[in-house]
């Protein structure tokens, strides 16, 4: 499998193109695992294949390092939009990716010839708790007492395609993320288990953000759960509609739109290239 290794904000992947190839692998879970371990494989956050779309100009499939698939992952979307442009294989600076959310519209912006940023319509968040999906009575979560591990959380539930379960702290670097993590992301109430952000709120314009992955662990940064975390925040009061979230090793820039889209606004690097062996598994 040639690959490409990638980095939204130190959340790292495997980006393998599939698009011109004629063989595509059917144990992508399998070599999810087994090439994101970071002793005995490549080491990445998530597996990510590229191949063709029907409906827009490339579908992303995207599995955790568990071998999970998720719906949606906005750190990838940026290192895949970038790659695919700089690589010559979509020349257009606003990409159509299918993805099992729905189709995301990636938009390049260039600065002296090379990509800087990359800013991607997210669509609209989902707040109704079935569109969660959560157990429970119809209606929003908005700060609702949930209980894991003998700790009440008081919890904000958005979708972002994928689902993600929002806690407000006053101090993240607080937060024992190792044993909270794991209790909330498989709670018996997310029956499609959870990633879970905690979030500090610095001020009306910024937040601070740590997340455990559904399917992943801890990682440095999450797109979509920093759209999710800005979303909370402006429904708890806590923030404007457009804000900073603060990452371990960088910021993403949310903006929450007047036409209920959510666009997230960050970097994306590609880290080295190879080739990973995929038979005899
Ligand atoms: N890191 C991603 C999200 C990846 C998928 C997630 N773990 C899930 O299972 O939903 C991002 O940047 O959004």
């Amino acid at each position: 499998m040639r690959f490409t290794k990638v980095q939204g904000l130190g959340n790292d992947f495997i980006l393998a193109d599939y698009i011109e190839e004629k063989f595509i692998p059917d144990d992508f879970p399998g070599i999810a695992v087994k090439a994101c371990d970071r002793h005995f494989g490549i080491g990445a956050d998530g597996l990510v294949p590229l191949l063709t779309s029907e409906v827009a100009d490339i579908k992303m499939r995207i599995f955790n390092s568990d071998g999970s698939e998720a719906e949606m992952c906005g750190n990838v979307i940026r290192c895949a939009a970038k790659y695919l442009f700089e690589h010559g294989i979509v020349r257009k600076n606003k990409i159509k990716v299918e993805t099992l959310a729905g189709i995301m519209i990636p938009e390049l912006i260039i600065e002296n010839e090379r990509v800087s940023m990359i800013r991607v319509d997210m669509g609209e968040p989902r707040l109704q708790r079935s569109e969660i999906p959560m157990e429970g009575p119809p209606g929003k979560v908005v700060n609702e007492p949930l209980e894991a591990g003998g700790i009440i959380y008081n919890v904000t539930a958005v979708s972002m395609g994928n689902p993600h379960c929002v806690i407000f702290v006053p101090d993240v670097e607080q937060i024992p993320l190792q044993t909270a993590g794991p209790l909330l992301e498989k709670h018996h109430l997310f029956p499609c288990k959870t990633n879970v952000e905690f979030v500090q709120v610095d001020n009306q314009d910024e937040v601070y953000m740590r997340v455990w992955e559904r399917g992943a662990g801890e990682t440095m940064a999450c797109g979509t759960g920093a759209c999710a975390a800005a979303v909370a925040s402006a429904i708890n009061g806590y923030t404007r509609r457009q804000l900073s979230v603060r990452l371990k090793a960088g910021v993403l820039f949310i903006e929450w739109a007047a036409n209920n889209h959510i666009y997230m606004t960050g970097p994306a690097e590609e880290v080295f290239t190879g080739d990973y062996p995929i038979f005899n598994y």
